[in-house]
């Protein structure tokens, strides 16, 4: 027994039993009183060793490893798997941590349900950069303001492309290399982005032309809150009033909200929005085996539908433009189309798919936002009281709010931005992908991954809000009043896939808001009044709830 304790501590010669040399280390040289150099002699004391620390063993070991693989069916199956398995760990190396998952499936789970509460929870345990498998794809999670930025900015080259899901291609006609929103950067790609970008911001630069058509729609969105005399739920009403801003900048075209016409292309975009969300067979391509989902082809079907819609009104774009007065985005496309220099590079096509991108993306996120603030104005009784003191201070009563008194309003920006920080409705950005494999804050991000730039949870860490989970807009305002945006605060993305609708995104924003605010107080419907977000579907909606309206003296 004495000598298995002594034998099992650090006494390497005779675990070796080569050596005779006992110690440990250079110039140690005392002599073991008992084993002797001869490789081929076991000493009595190694006879009493547990099997794998005798010598006579170990140095059998390659002819019963040989004769067991030559002659065991099994065990040649089990070395192979052990072996792959190992060389998997050495390729992996390098890789960012993360859970183990089941074989083929990975940890799609993750992806399915709640992914931004998931995705954000995982970061506690694998830290700021990690990674699974979802299906067959590799996904790779960057949590922290480090590794999001190193991303999106540092390394776009290598990380700017969207993920090659077969569910993106039913968006356009020409699959999804012909999209602005989930093509890779390709020239043609760079070509639409450039000239989206310059159609916003030239006719966000006519601030009169904007509020011009943003005002008949606030109007008559508060007086038909002002009108219902019930609790309600504001979320579909915002997104019917919102589509035809969206409409209306785009070809100065608006629809009775409650027609046939406006109601089908609001589901046309809903189909569209739920391609965005995680779909199970874009992970497990099995499972087309399996199903008979035609919902590719209806989306694609209702998507034509829509394209031929637009065509009409480009048409008439065409007949009826006048280079020096551009009515709305349409006109601007149409001018950059005959003055810009890459004219000659734009196809009709791209046409079609920017005003499908710009008409779709525009309407939804800034639908869900203005939802999203109405219900934290419901929670927050004391705070809505500030914003209507701001607003009747710097506006008074006598005429509605207008972008003039933004820069003067600094509470209603602050509000806003709080809301856009607690429900960052697009949690993940769009998926991106790794053209290239590239190492983020030293993990290796290989060629191929899906990257989720995990904004929900960089909005809602510890180390960069004071009391996260708290509604306080007032982390927003300087001591002096004065708005202070932190570089952390990335509701729409950075770098060369950044929103080319933010600046427009902001106005509708605190147009709607400004005005919904300085004529309407809004309350709970219900006492037991509760704000969660609902499934992630391309944004992250509130569950539905009930707000009651009363009109301000
Ligand atoms: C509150 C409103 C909005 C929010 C929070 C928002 C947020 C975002 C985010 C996070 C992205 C993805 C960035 C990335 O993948 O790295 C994006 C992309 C995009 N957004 Fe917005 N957005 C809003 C409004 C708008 C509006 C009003 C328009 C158009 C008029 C628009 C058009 C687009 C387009 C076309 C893309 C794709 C850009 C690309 O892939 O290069 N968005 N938006």
């Amino acid at each position: 027994m004495y000598c298995r304790l002594r034998l099992k501590s650090d006494d390497w010669s005779v675990r070796s039993g080569r050596r005779a040399v006992m110690g440990d280390g250079p110039g140690h040289t005392e002599a073991t009183p008992s084993l002797s150099d001869d490789e081929n002699h076991v000493h009595p004391f190694v006879s009493t060793l547990p099997l794998p620390y005798r010598a006579e063993w170990l140095h059998d070991l390659p002819r019963i490893l040989f004769s067991l693989l030559t002659n065991n069916y099994y065990c040649s199956l089990v070395a192979v798997a052990v072996l792959l398995f190992l060389l998997q760990r050495w390729r992996n190396r390098n890789l960012p941590p993360g859970p183990w998952g089941i074989p083929f499936y990975g940890n799609l789970n993750y992806l399915l349900h709640l992914p931004h509460l998931q995705l954000s929870h995982l970061r506690e345990v694998y830290g700021d950069v990690y990674s699974f498998k979802a299906g067959c794809r590799r996904i790779v999670v960057l949590c922290s303001f480090e590794a999001i930025m190193e991303g999106l900015v540092y390394k776009k080259d290598a990380l700017s492309c969207r993920p090659e899901l077969d569910s993106y291609n039913s968006l356009y006609q020409g699959g999804r290399q012909c999209g602005l929103c989930t093509s890779d950067v390709t020239e043609q790609y760079l070509l639409r982005k450039h000239f989206a970008n310059s159609a916003i911001d030239a006719y966000c630069s006519a601030a009169a032309r904007i509020e011009d058509k943003l005002s008949s729609e606030i109007v008559d969105i508060i007086n038909y809150f002002s009108e219902l005399q019930r609790p309600f739920d504001p979320a579909p009403v915002l997104e019917m009033a919102c589509l035809n801003v969206s409409l209306s900048l785009t070809f100065s075209q608006r629809f009775d909200p409650a027609g046939r016409v406006a109601k089908e292309m609001w589901r046309t975009f809903e189909h569209r929005s739920s391609v965005y969300s995680f779909n199970a067979v874009d992970f497990l391509p099995l499972l087309n085996v399996f199903t008979t989902d035609d919902h590719p082809e209806y989306i694609r079907a209702r998507s034509g539908d829509q394209v031929e819609l637009h065509r009409r009104f480009l048409n008439f774009h065409k007949d009826t433009y006048d280079p020096s007065r551009p009515r709305d985005f349409t006109d601007q496309l149409l001018f950059f189309l005959e003055s810009g220099e890459e004219r000659g590079l734009f196809q009709p096509e791209d046409i079609d798919n920017i005003l499908l991108d710009m008409v779709g993306n525009g309407f939804q996120a800034v639908a869900v936002t203005l939802a999203w603030l109405l219900g934290y104005m419901a929670l927050n009784q004391d705070i809505q009281s500030e914003v209507h003191e701001e607003i009747d201070e710097v506006v008074g009563r006598d005429r509605l709010p207008c972008l003039d008194d933004q820069p003067y309003l600094p509470l209603t920006a602050a509000v806003i931005y709080e809301v856009q920080r607690l429900s960052s409705i697009k949690p993940f950005l769009i998926p991106h992908a790794a053209r290239a494999t590239t190492f983020i804050q030293g993990f290796e991000v290989p060629a191929g991954s899906i990257v989720l730039f995990n904004v929900w949870s960089l909005h809602h860490d510890a180390r960069y809000w004071t009391n996260p989970g708290k509604f306080d807009p007032k982390r927003f305002l300087t001591e002096d009043n004065v708005l202070d945006i932190p570089d952390h605060f990335l509701p729409y993305g950075a770098g060369s896939r950044q929103c080319p609708g933010e600046s427009l995104a902001d106005v509708e924003l605190f147009l709607f808001f400004a005005n919904v605010m300085h004529q309407l107080r809004v309350t709970p419907a219900h006492p037991a009044f509760r704000l969660d977000s609902s499934t992630y579907d391309h944004v992250l909606r509130p569950k539905p709830f009930e707000i009651c309206v009363k009109e301000r003296d």
